[in-house]
């Protein structure tokens, strides 16, 4: 097993009466691409916050490479980079002029780590002189990497690196981090599509201030043991209030062009279920046993925590 990069121990935040992070505790492993997933105000924001040293802890510690976020916060800022949710540049300064400001910021240049952002930078310098606020999402998006990477740190924080950024875009990053994983950067990384959490090594699952669950994407979908099945008939808009009104119901949402639905029942009865939809009325009824996915165990460990429903 590979040593830990960032360790966060019951890691508690307040904001007045808000709780942001409850109690969080996970490690990142040296090289590791760890995804945070959780919905808006799930408290990824400041998480990243916390261990980029901008803002304290309430309660709790971590470190990044050894170094204690409050006490070795001046070296952990030199070894890290920050790429936050919010446009992060200047809108006013030119592709080449951001990226050399990163660089003296941390008293480097764009000449002496060029290697390590080449890949992503050579796509930007046929516009390097067009301001930042001008570019497209996805470049916007790969200037803003470039430039948390110009000092080359050990670590890398990406907040939501992919929203609002274009499919082909969001492919090619996923595509960046992996290379960067390679030269043995940390990434943390936070995102809400569950598409891109299956490109993570790990995933920690996020919701209210707390941390759910912890695992490689394959093995987090074996957290809950469900029965699942996805279900089409000839009026879908019917469809997830009519299951949920269904005695065996665990769960019922749409996903995608079908609804995922969950039975409580040990050995579920396909069959009754198909005369039971009849009776409400559907017709072309199609049922089908799926294994559920990284969205199926995350909507279930959700609500067990939020105890809308006990009867898993
Ligand atoms: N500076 C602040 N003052 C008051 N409340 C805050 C502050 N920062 C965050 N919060 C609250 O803390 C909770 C967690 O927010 P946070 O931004 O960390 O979540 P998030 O998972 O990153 O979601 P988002 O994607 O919306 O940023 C939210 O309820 C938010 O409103």
């Amino acid at each position: 097993m590979a040593e830990p990069s960032v360790v966060i121990e019951h890691v508690s935040k307040k904001f007045g009466e808000i709780t942001a992070l409850q109690d969080v505790s996970f490690q990142v492993f040296h090289g590791e691409i760890f995804g945070l997933i959780g919905a808006d105000g799930a408290g990824k924001t400041t998480l990243m916050r916390i261990l980029t040293t901008l803002i304290l802890p309430d309660s709790g510690q971590a470190t990044i490479n050894g170094r204690d976020i409050v006490s070795a916060y001046r070296s952990i800022r030199e070894r890290i980079g920050y790429m936050p949710g919010r446009f992060s540049l200047y809108p006013d300064l030119s592709v080449e002029e951001n990226l050399r400001f990163f660089a003296s910021v941390f008293s480097t240049s764009i000449e002496e780590n060029y290697d390590l952002v080449k890949d992503i930078y050579q796509q930007l310098e046929p516009f390097k002189k067009r301001r930042a606020g001008k570019l497209s999402g996805g470049m916007k998006q790969k200037l803003a990497l470039s430039c948390a990477l110009i000092h080359k740190p050990e670590v890398l924080f990406l907040d939501e690196p992919t929203t609002g950024v274009d499919a082909v875009s969001r492919m090619e990053f996923w595509q960046m981090l992996k290379r960067l994983k390679e030269q043995n950067i940390t990434i943390l990384v936070s995102t809400p599509y569950m598409d891109e959490a299956g490109l993570c090594d790990r995933i920690g699952m996020m919701q209210k201030g707390k941390l759910l669950a912890v695992d490689t994407p394959d093995e987090i979908t074996e957290l809950v043991p469900m029965q699942l099945f996805a279900i089409r008939v000839d009026q879908m808009h019917r469809l997830t209030e009519a299951l949920r009104s269904y005695p065996y119901s665990a769960s019922a949402y749409a996903f995608g062009q079908v609804v995922h639905y969950r039975d409580r029942r040990k050995h579920p009865n396909e069959h009754e279920l198909k005369e039971f939809l009849k009776v409400q009325g559907f017709s072309a009824v199609m049922i089908r046993r799926i294994n559920p996915g990284i969205e199926d165990t995350f909507i279930a460990l959700m609500e067990r925590e939020d105890g809308t429903h006990d009867k898993l």
